[in-house]
Parts: structure tokens; sequence; C-alpha cells
């Protein structure tokens, strides 16, 4: 037990309790430190004031802590209490939270907060006295808690540098702080959650007609396999953007921007493979004109068809563009004929079309391109307000080694600045850094301009929508309220799977449906892992992939496999600290795979019973890495502290950084100060270095695994 908790169950200061330790011998060094048993017994012949209130106290505790189950549990329910009242938010245990949550426990902190709904009619607050409870949402400063407990922000400051912690009259409290100084004072607190509305409809503001300024067009390039969308795109780019302007390399950020006639016109760089068709009809969204490639000797094919489907249904103009005029075998007529089945007719033949007949590959007709492009563009008197709070599109995203979440951004509407506060999808952050097309840094971006953000704390996903708040406050409230509310959309209530029982209940027709959450590390590989997956064909049983997304396997993902009764995939991904947890404990089968057809093989033996493995690998202990010497003939030597179980000499490791695997090998050495050891354990630090290895930085995990042996049944 914590000194403070002592104090407060006892009903006296950690002061008093520290001074009593202090007097029987027994070494602490603040409120934090802990007391086992023996020291309690020996203080409690000391600590003999206000006994009568024990009990009484373990009572609140206790209920406190059920409370906190309750709501937990309530959640559970598919949150209707979310849905009912808009007031409050039931006590969910958050992603964020609890990665802070856990931060503490191994600090040796606790939380024994009840995060409720208030009951206003339960505060009492007489003028000098300490009220019995307070109440709180989001955060509170020294002052206002001061205020709250009826005492001097003075008061309050001695108590937190007393705690360790320095503190100013304006400065946020985390929850923690304010718990601790409230049981110092012997008050309850609540932290009071409002259920934020999560609809960006619900903040974007109408724009002023006289705000309104042209903006250049959103161009996406569709079209069948092979027919050329790649060689205009790269043509285009190739024509406007010159060597000097891009320095020579042009930064791929998922579009670009290029000028003619000192016009403006951005072309998102669409994917051309079935495996991104979901991205490309989300692509679709932001697009405000399409050009339809078709191959001048190949004609209308089913992915023309597809891609104008695609565009039709978000009512965006059509170009076509018949690509490959130089072939011998161009046949533009043919071209125009099948594409009259489809209502694209062309301007000549009475129609609404605009054809043009181009060779992206000999660079000609590209200006007639452009030219049609700026003309279909003002046709459609395409305006924005750069005055406004930017909103707009996600690209692409992808979590880096280096940057943490970087994500392409096509702003759509507003004025995106460094330093705003942002909420993308279901994660949100504050614009750290921001780089065009061209790769350069730029300050600030405005209407359908493409941006590369980082700053985010989560990988949003293509096409999520961002919108920027004025207050860091509101925007982190709403990206929480999305987060829970993107968990919850996706539970339900089903019983576990693991791939080893498959087979079993597909035999026993109790599955008919697999559902997979993948998590790689970037974008392509998650769309080309999914696709596979649904290839795979064995009767009668049908794969729904939940989820597929970039970045480490988190909580949330484990909560939504096993809400939805699901399996979780890794493609060179882990899971965090949070998510291995959960996993555990809600016995989610989590795959994790570094070869895309290993994956593939895994989920179709086990769909067809013949999945035996002899061998399982099994995560014995995970280090961090926190400080690396490089040694001349050593290599790099990891200064490491185990976290986790334990590291052994013969384990084989792996560098993880921010989630992603870097390295898997084996480690060369593991040593103790000077001494070589069989084996590290947990909460203490040792060198490591990794056989052919040595790029190793500080705050990469190093994750040790053995294979055991599985029985054959
Ligand atoms: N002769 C000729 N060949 C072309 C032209 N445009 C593209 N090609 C060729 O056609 C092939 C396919 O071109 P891509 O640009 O890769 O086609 P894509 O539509 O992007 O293909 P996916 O990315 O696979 O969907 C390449 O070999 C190009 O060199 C053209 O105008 N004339």
């Amino acid at each position: 037990m914590r000194v403070y908790e002592y104090a407060k169950e006892n009903n006296v200061t950690s002061r008093e309790v520290i001074e009593k330790l202090k007097q029987l011998n027994i070494e602490v060094s603040n409120h934090m430190s802990t007391i086992d048993e023996d020291d309690m017994k020996k203080l409690q012949g000391k600590v003999t004031e206000n006994q009568k209130d024990t009990n009484q106290k373990k009572e609140t505790k206790q209920q406190t802590v059920e409370g906190k189950k309750q709501n937990d549990n309530r959640q559970d329910k598919k949150g209707n209490q979310s849905k009912q009242t808009k007031q409050s938010k039931p006590n969910f245990p958050q992603k964020n939270q609890n990665a802070k949550h856990n931060k503490k426990q191994s600090k040796g902190g606790r939380k024994g907060k009840k995060e409720n709904v208030v009951n206003s009619q339960q505060q009492k607050e007489t003028k000098m006295e300490s009220p019995t409870k307070i109440t709180y949402s989001s955060t509170l400063t020294v002052s206002e808690l001061a205020s709250k407990l009826h005492k001097d922000a003075s008061e309050i400051i001695k108590h937190l540098l007393f705690l360790g912690v320095m503190a100013t009259k304006n400065q946020d409290l985390d929850d923690d702080a304010i718990e601790l100084i409230c049981s110092e004072f012997n008050v309850e607190v609540e932290k009071e959650i409002i259920l934020e509305d999560t609809d960006f409809d619900k903040y974007v503001q109408e724009d002023d007609e006289k705000d309104l300024i042209e903006r250049p067009a959103i161009v996406t390039i569709m079209g069948h396999v092979d027919h050329g969308k790649t060689t205009l795109l790269d043509a285009i780019r190739e024509s406007k953007v010159t060597a000097g302007e891009a320095g020579g390399i042009t930064q791929h950020i998922g579009a670009y921007q290029i000028k003619v006639d000192n016009k403006k016109i951005t072309f998102l760089d669409t994917p051309g493979h079935e495996a991104f068709t979901s991205m490309r009809s989300r692509g679709a969204q932001v697009t405000d004109i399409a050009i339809l490639v078709v191959a001048a000797d190949d004609g209308v094919m089913p992915q023309t068809v597809e891609a104008l489907n695609h565009a039709k249904a978000a009512e965006v103009p059509i170009i076509v563009a018949v690509n490959k005029m130089d072939k011998e075998t161009a046949n533009p007529d043919r071209v125009m004929q099948e594409l009259t089945e489809y209502e694209l007719i062309p301007e000549d033949w009475g129609g609404e079309t605009i054809f043009v007949n181009l060779s992206a590959l000999q660079h000609e007709g590209i200006d007639d391109l452009l030219e049609m492009i700026l003309l279909v563009a003002e046709v459609e008197e395409l305006k924005a307000n750069p005055k406004a709070s930017a909103f707009g599109t996600v690209i692409e995203a992808e979590l880096d080694r280096g940057k943490g979440s970087v994500a392409t951004l096509l702003v759509q509407n507003g004025t995106l600045q460094v330093g705003d506060a942002i909420v993308v999808g279901s994660t949100y952050g504050r614009v750290r850094a921001m780089v065009n097309d061209l790769g350069r840094r730029i300050k600030s971006a405005g209407p359908s301009t493409p941006v590369e953000i980082t700053g985010l704390n989560e990988v949003p996903q293509a096409g999520d929508q961002f919108l920027v708040f004025k207050d860091e406050k509101k925007a982190r409230q709403i990206g929480e309220a999305r987060q829970q509310k993107s968990i919850q959309e996706n539970r339900s209530e089903q019983t576990k799977v693991s791939l080893d029982d498959l087979f079993e209940q597909i035999k026993q027709g109790e599955m008919k449906e697999i559902n997979i959450i993948i998590k790689a590390d970037v974008q392509g590989s998650a769309e080309a892992l999914s696709s596979s997956l649904q290839k795979i064909d064995v009767e009668g049983v049908k794969i729904n992939i939940i989820h597929a997304g970039v970045g480490a396997i988190n909580e949330s993902d484990i909560i939504l496999a096993s809400a939805s009764n699901g399996i979780v995939i890794g493609f060179n991904v882990r899971p965090d600290v949070n998510a291995k947890k959960a996993a555990e404990s809600e016995n989610v089968d989590v795959r994790l795979h570094r070869v895309i057809y290993k994956a593939i093989e895994e989920i179709e033996a086990a769909m067809k019973g013949l999945l035996d493995p002899e061998f399982k690998e099994k995560v014995i202990g995970q280090a961090e890495v926190r400080e690396t010497f490089k040694v001349s003939k050593i290599g790099t030597i990891a200064g490491c502290y185990v976290t986790d179980g334990k590291i052994t000499r013969n384990a084989g490791v792996r560098l993880i950084r921010d989630g992603v695997v870097l390295y898997e090998g084996e480690i060369d050495t593991l040593k103790r100060f000077k001494d070589d050891v069989r084996e590290v354990a947990q909460n203490y630090e040792c060198g490591i270095t990794i056989k052919n290895f040595n790029d190793i930085k500080e705050g990469d995990v190093i994750e040790a695994f053995v294979m055991e042996e599985i029985k054959r049944v």
C-alpha cells in the first residue's frame, strides 16, 4: 500500500504517516513509497487517531472501486448510456487514459477515483470548510482546484511541492495530482466526463458568401489497369513542375499541385490496383473532376466501367482521356462508341462529355487535357473560404519510424496552420510540422492544397475527415469521443474465436463469417493483405475484414476483436503494452507476421482444419532502450531496462521502433554491469548487443521470444 493511501484510510495526513514511519526506523522517501503489511502493523500502534472512521472509509473505497467496475461493464453493453444522456459519458477505459494510467502505475501511482455522473445534490459547499466532495471535467488549474476546495492557491502549491511537483497558479493539474491533493484534504473527487458531439457538421460554420474565393480543382485519374494512369500522372507532373522547383526530387505525398496559366490544379495519386478499390471510391468524394483514362487500343474494360460508376455516384464531372494515341492500333472512335453505352457522349456527337486524345508516353495532348480541366473547373465554380477553420480529408497515413504518425491531408476548406489543434478521424493532435508536395516546409496551407503533417497521436485512415479546433482541449475531447464512438460502433456480442479452434467451429456450423482485424506498417500492406484474405475460398465460410489500419496493434483493436469475435493479424507491427494485456485478458488471438503469404497460408490452413503448428512463438519479455553506446569493435550496446518479463541470453529478439519491427535476430551479448549473464529479470538494467545489427536508438524496444513446442493433436 502507498503511504498516501494508508494515510487516507486512517484519516491522517501522509506527512504524519511518514513521520511515524521514521520514528519506527522504516525508510520511506515520500507519500508514493510503499509500505508492507509488517510496516502497517507497526504503524497501527502509532496511528490511533480517527480509528472510528477507518471502516467506514474502507467501505467508501470499496464502493468507489465497485462503481468503477460497474461503469466499465455498463460500457460493455454497447454504450447505451451514451446514447441516452448527452450530459455525461460513462467511464469507459479509454486507451489514452489507460496508457497514462499504466505508466503511472509502474511509477507507483494508482487511481481510486470515481469518474462518474455527477450528483449535484451531494455537493455541499460551505464558505470556510472544504466541501466533502468536488467534481470536475477535463482538467483543473491550481487556482481552480483551490477555489473548489475553498483553499488558498498557495496552500495547494505547498502540498504539490511536498508531493514533489512544482506548479504555478495557472498550471493544469492531471487527474492523479487532483486526486492526491483532494485526498490530502479528505475530499472525495469525481471526474465528470462530458459527452462531446462527435459530428464535425456540428462544428463547421457556414461560410459567408463574401469570404468565398476560387479554389483549385481537385482531380483524380481513374481507369482500367495498364491504360496509363501512372504514366499520365507523371507526364502532367513532369510537364509543369520544373526541375528547379522540385529541387530535382519530387516528394511523393499522394497528391501534387501544378500551375497552368496561373491557375493551380491538384492531382490525387489514386492507386490503380484492385486492393485499393475502397480507397478509390473514397477518393472520388474529395474529387471535383475525374479523368477517365481509356487506352485507345484496348477500349472500355471492366475497371473503366467501375471507375466511371464511382465518379457518377459521386456526381463528379468526367473528362475522358483517350490514351495511347501513338499506337498503331489506336481506335478512339471505338472508345467513344463504347462509352455512349454509359451515357458519356462526346460533344461532337451531341453530348456533353469532353474527350481528349493524348499520348501520356509521348507527352502529347497533355496541355489540351489541362486546358479542359480548367474549363470544367470554371463551369463548376469551385470555391472555398480561406478564413474558415481548416477542414478536409486524409489521403494517406502511415507510421514513420522517426516522425511517428505522418498523414497526407487535403485541405478542402479553410487554411491549415502549423500549431493548429486538429481532430482527424478518431485521433487528434497538433500540427507539428507541415510539408508540401515538393517536400518543402510550409507554415500554412489554403483550400485544395495537399500537405503532409506530423503531430497526430495516432495514425488515421485514408478517407478520414479532419477539422481544426481553436481550443486544444476541445480537440482532445472530441477526438477521444470520436474514438469511443468508433469503438462502440464496431462492437457486437459473440463468443471468442481462436485460429486453433476455427475449424471445429466451422464444422459445427457455428462459424460462417470470420472477422479479421488487420494492422500493418503501411497502408499498402494493409490493403493488400485485406484483399488477399478476402479471396481465400473455403466453402461456406466468408472472411470479413472489419478493420484494416496502419500502426501498432493497440487496445482498441483488441477491444474491437473481442467484441466482434475476431482475430487480429499484425503485419510488421506489434501490439503495444496495453494491447498485449488486453489480448491476454480478453482472450483475443493475435497473429503476427512479416510475410503476407504466410499470414494468408495460416488463415487458410486454419479454415481447412490443417493448422497444426509444431512450434509456437512465445514472447518472454521486453526491454526498453534507455541509452546507447557505440564501441568501435563491438558495435552499438543498448543500455536497457527490462520493463516486462525477462530477457534471456539465448532468446530471439526483435527491435521495435514506434511499434514497427525493424529487425529480427539474435542476442549477441547480454550483460549486467561487466558480467555476462544468462537472463535479466523485470525491473533490472542490462546491456544488450544484437548480432549483426547496430541501428539501435534510445526509446527502441527490444522484445525477446522463444519458440515453444506445441504438442500435435
Ligand atoms: N504506347 C503507349 N504506351 C503507354 C502510354 N501510356 C502508358 N503506356 C504504357 O502502358 C503501360 C501501363 O501504364 P501505366 O501508366 O503503368 O498504367 P496504369 O493505368 O497506371 O496501370 P496500373 O497502375 O497497373 O493500374 C506502361 O507500359 C506504359 O509505358 C501511351 O500513351 N502510349
